[in-house]
């Protein structure tokens, strides 16, 4: 049983393998932090639903990411309770990018025999966990029953609903102009200061919207791309942002030279059934600004060129996205 539908509980379905999961999301689609409905349902009908191993594709950078990184997951069993209680837990960091990586999470059922669907998975959809059985008569290690009255016997549960950053305990005032709200105090985004004097935020603790600035510094052009999602590639962004901030500050520098993040719509789509691909991209006045990529489409880099070098596209039209032409050698 899996519970959550965010980063964690994403990675985990795509991971395991020969093994009846049941996936109980709040939401009315797998996802929805990162992608619309569309995405969800190609995403599901052609990589989940008949539990297709998409899984061979392993990045050889990511396994080395992986091995650099210490063992931070802490596995709970149902006798361990202390983790209810909040005084006795202790603060980690988080496990990590490519945590997975070190585990293999296949298991030993035959599932497509045990569920007449023929599905891996099974998702129930709009609920979440109402109460958690694991008494010793129980035909299950684990007896949960859902918000939605249905139950489920399982031997093992994940709860990924989230995480707290740990910053609610400072109080901090706000004060700057042009600044982010975030948990009460206010982060400045050019300079990634907050109100308190010499702490600077990055990554998951602040909320910093770029892209709707309202400043008048010259490099606010470079924000319209970014879109803040709480991954490890946007904390790295912003880590090393704030690095620049803070040794810039230290130098009693103006910033206008730190190498900010680069990066009314139209947008296109296309799907490749065939080939399990679905594309999607996100035209403004012609230039790409996004796209969201499903499958082995090859396209992530000759997109993420067009998206940071802004070359107008208008002429290319539906062709840009005409599986025939080769537009990685046609940009090259
Ligand atoms: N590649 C990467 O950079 C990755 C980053 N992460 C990040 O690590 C952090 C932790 O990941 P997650 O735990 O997946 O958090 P998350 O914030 O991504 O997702 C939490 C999910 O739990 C759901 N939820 C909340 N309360 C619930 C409840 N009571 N019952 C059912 N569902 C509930 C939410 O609707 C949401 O879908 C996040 O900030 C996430 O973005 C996670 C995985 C990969």
């Amino acid at each position: 049983m899996i519970v959550g539908n965010g980063g964690i509980a994403m990675e985990l379905i795509h991971e395991i393998k020969s093994c009846q999961v049941v996936w109980a999301i709040k939401d009315t689609h797998i996802g929805n932090a990162f992608f619309d409905q569309e995405p969800s349902s190609f995403l599901y009908n052609h990589y989940y639903k008949n539990g297709e191993d998409n899984n061979n594709n392993e990045d050889e950078d990511d396994k080395k990411i992986d091995n650099e990184i210490d063992n931070n997951l802490k596995i709970y069993d149902s006798n361990n309770l202390d983790i209810y209680d909040k005084s006795k837990v202790s603060r980690n960091s988080s496990i990590g990018p490519q945590w997975y990586n070190k585990y293999k999470f296949i298991g030993n059922v035959d599932a497509s025999k045990i569920n007449q669907k023929n599905e891996n998975i099974t998702i129930e959809y709009g609920t979440t966990i109402k109460s958690i059985d694991s008494d010793d008569g129980c035909e299950w290690n684990i007896m949960v029953e859902l918000e939605n009255g249905k139950s489920y016997g399982c031997d093992f549960v994940v709860s990924a609903t989230g995480v707290l950053t740990n910053a609610m305990e400072i109080d901090f005032t706000p004060q700057m102009p042009d600044a982010t709200i975030q948990n009460g105090y206010t982060v400045n985004g050019e300079t990634m200061q907050t109100t308190i004097p010499n702490i600077f935020s990055a990554g998951d603790v602040c909320n910093i919207q770029w892209n709707h600035q309202t400043n008048n510094n010259n490099n606010n052009q470079y924000h319209q791309n970014w879109f803040q999602m709480k991954l490890w590639s946007q904390a790295r962004i912003m880590g090393r942002y704030v690095a620049q901030c803070i040794a810039k500050k230290s130098v009693e520098k103006e910033i206008d030279d730190i190498d900010i993040i680069s990066t009314s719509f139209e947008f296109e789509f296309r799907t490749d059934y065939s080939s399990s691909q679905y594309v999607r991209i996100y035209l403004y006045k012609g230039r790409l600004r996004g796209a969201i990529l499903i499958g082995e489409t090859d396209l992530e880099e000759t997109f993420e060129n067009l998206i940071l070098n802004q070359i107008d596209l208008s002429r290319y039209g539906q062709e840009l996205l005409n599986p025939n032409i080769d537009i990685e050698d046609y940009f090259d």
